[in-house]
C-alpha cells in the first residue's frame, strides 16, 4: 500500500479520489499486489487476528442461520482502524447459497423497495425472480438483446427504506424487517461485542462486473453507537476503507464471498467505497457453488433455483449492509415515542405515522451502485 500510495498521491490532494480512480481504471488494469487479503494474509502488515466471544452465540443458534461455531471464525482487526472487524467467511459449507437465494428471490419482493420501482409500475416489479428465472435458466447463447429484471436490479431496501433523494430514513417508510436476516445480523453482532442489535434497515447492493460504489459515509442512521454490518456474496470486491475526512487515503482490501465486516466505534463513520468488482478466487467460487452441503441447518436450495442463482452470481456481487437506525427509546423527530412498536426483544416491528415526516440527518452518499459508463465516483 505504502509504495502505491506514494506514487498515486503525487500532487497531494484528495488521496481517496485518486486511489479510487487507480483501482477503477480499466486500461491498463491496476496492480492488485497492495490489496490486503485477510484470507491469504497477502499485503496484510496491518492485519491483527482477534478473538471474538464464543459464549455470545450458542452453536445451534449459529448453525440455524448457516454460521460456523463462533470459536471457529477467523476474525481480524486492522491497525489504525479501531472498531473495524473483518470475519473471513464464517458461513457453513452450503449455507451461502441459501442467503444468495434470499437476496435474489425473496428480498426484492414487495413490500420491499428497489431501484426498478423508480420507473416501473408495482405490477411490473411484482415478481422480479419469476420474470428473470426462465431466461437465466437457459444455457447462455451469445449476447442477449434485453437484460432480465434481475440483471437490472441495483439496490433493494428493507425495514426503514432509505430515501436516496433526501438521504434520510423516516417513520412512514417502514415495512417489517425480514426475521431471518435479523437473526443472522443479531448473532454476528453479538459475537463482536454488541448484544441486543436491532436490524431496522438494510441496503442490498447488486453489482455487475463493471459496477462501482462511490466514496461515502453512512451517517443517516440516528444512532451511531450501533455497528454497521456488511455481508458479501458472489464475485469479490476491492473495498476502500478511508478515514473520517473524505480525502483521507484509504486502505484497499478484498471482500470475498461469505466475508463479513463490522464497522463499529470510531470506524462506524469512516468514508469507504467499492471501486471495482474482481473475479472470485477459485477456492471461494467452489465453496459458494456447494449449495447442497448438509452442514447447514438452513432450508436446502432447490436445484432449479440454484441454476438461476449460480448463473447470476458468476458475474455479479451482492452486498448487504444491515443497520440499526434508532437507539433504544429513540424515535424520529416530530414523532411521539409512543408510536414506535417494538416486540419483547425491543425490535422495531411497526411504526404509526407521526405528525410530521420527521426527515432529518443525512447520508452523505454520492451515488448508489452504478455501472462503468455512468459512474461518478464522488
Ligand atoms: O458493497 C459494499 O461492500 C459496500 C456497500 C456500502 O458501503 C453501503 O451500502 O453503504
Ligand atoms: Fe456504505
Amino acid at each position: 500500500m505504502a509504495k502505491m500510495a506514494a506514487s498515486v498521491l503525487d500532487g497531494g490532494e484528495d488521496a481517496f479520489r485518486k486511489i479510487f480512480k487507480f483501482y477503477k481504471r480499466r486500461d491498463p488494469p491496476p496492480d492488485l499486489r497492495n490489496v490486503t487479503d485477510f484470507c491469504s494474509g497477502a499485503a496484510g502488515e496491518k492485519v491483527v487476528p482477534v478473538k471474538l466471544n464464543p459464549a455470545a452465540v450458542r452453536d445451534e443458534d449459529a448453525a440455524s442461520v448457516g454460521l460456523k461455531p463462533v470459536r471457529d471464525w477467523r476474525a481480524f482487526s486492522l491497525q489504525g482502524y479501531p472498531g473495524f472487524i473483518f470475519i473471513s467467511n464464517p458461513f457453513l459449507r452450503g449455507s451461502q447459497a441459501c442467503w444468495v437465494r434470499r437476496c435474489l428471490k425473496t428480498y426484492p419482493q414487495k413490500p420491499n423497495v428497489c431501484n426498478l420501482d423508480m420507473h416501473m409500475s408495482p405490477s411490473d416489479t411484482q415478481d422480479i425472480w419469476a420474470s428473470s428465472a426462465e431466461v437465466l435458466r437457459l444455457p447462455p447463447s451469445g449476447k442477449r438483446q434485453t437484460k432480465t429484471l434481475l440483471e437490472k436490479l441495483r439496490w433493494v431496501t428493507l425495514g426503514f427504506h432509505y430515501n436516496w433523494d433526501t438521504k434520510t430514513y423516516s417513520a412512514h417508510r417502514f415495512t417489517p424487517f425480514p426475521t431471518d436476516l435479523h437473526a443472522l445480523s443479531f448473532r454476528i453482532t453479538a459475537a463482536c461485542g454488541f448484544p441486543g442489535f436491532s436490524s431496522e434497515a438494510a441496503i442490498l447492493n447488486y453489482y455487475r462486473s463493471d459496477s462501482s460504489l462511490g466514496i461515502h459515509v453512512d451517517e443517516s442512521e440516528l444512532d451511531h453507537s450501533w455497528p454497521l454490518l456488511s455481508l458479501s456474496f458472489g464475485q469479490s470486491a476491492i473495498f476502500l476503507l478511508g478515514g473520517p475526512r473524505k480525502q483521507d487515503p484509504p486502505t484497499a482490501m478484498f471482500m470475498h464471498s461469505g466475508d463479513v465486516m463490522v464497522m463499529s466505534g470510531p470506524s462506524r463513520l469512516l468514508y469507504h467505497a467499492v471501486p471495482r468488482i474482481v473475479p472470485a478466487p477459485l477456492e471461494r467460487a467452489a465453496v459458494l457453488e456447494d449449495f447442497s452441503s448438509a452442514s447447514s441447518l438452513l432450508e436446502p436450495v432447490p436445484e432449479e433455483d440454484w441454476a438461476v442463482c449460480s448463473r447470476y452470481i458468476q458475474s455479479s456481487r451482492v452486498n448487504v449492509t444491515v443497520r440499526q437506525v434508532l437507539g433504544p427509546g429513540q424515535s424520529f423527530p416530530e414523532t411521539s415515542p409512543a408510536s414506535v412498536q417494538r416486540d419483547d426483544e425491543g425490535r422495531t416491528v411497526g411504526y404509526h405515522d407521526g405528525s410530521g415526516d420527521g426527515d432529518r440527518g443525512k447520508r452523505k452518499r454520492s451515488c448508489s451502485v452504478s455501472d462503468s459508463a455512468e459512474t461518478k465516483e464522488t
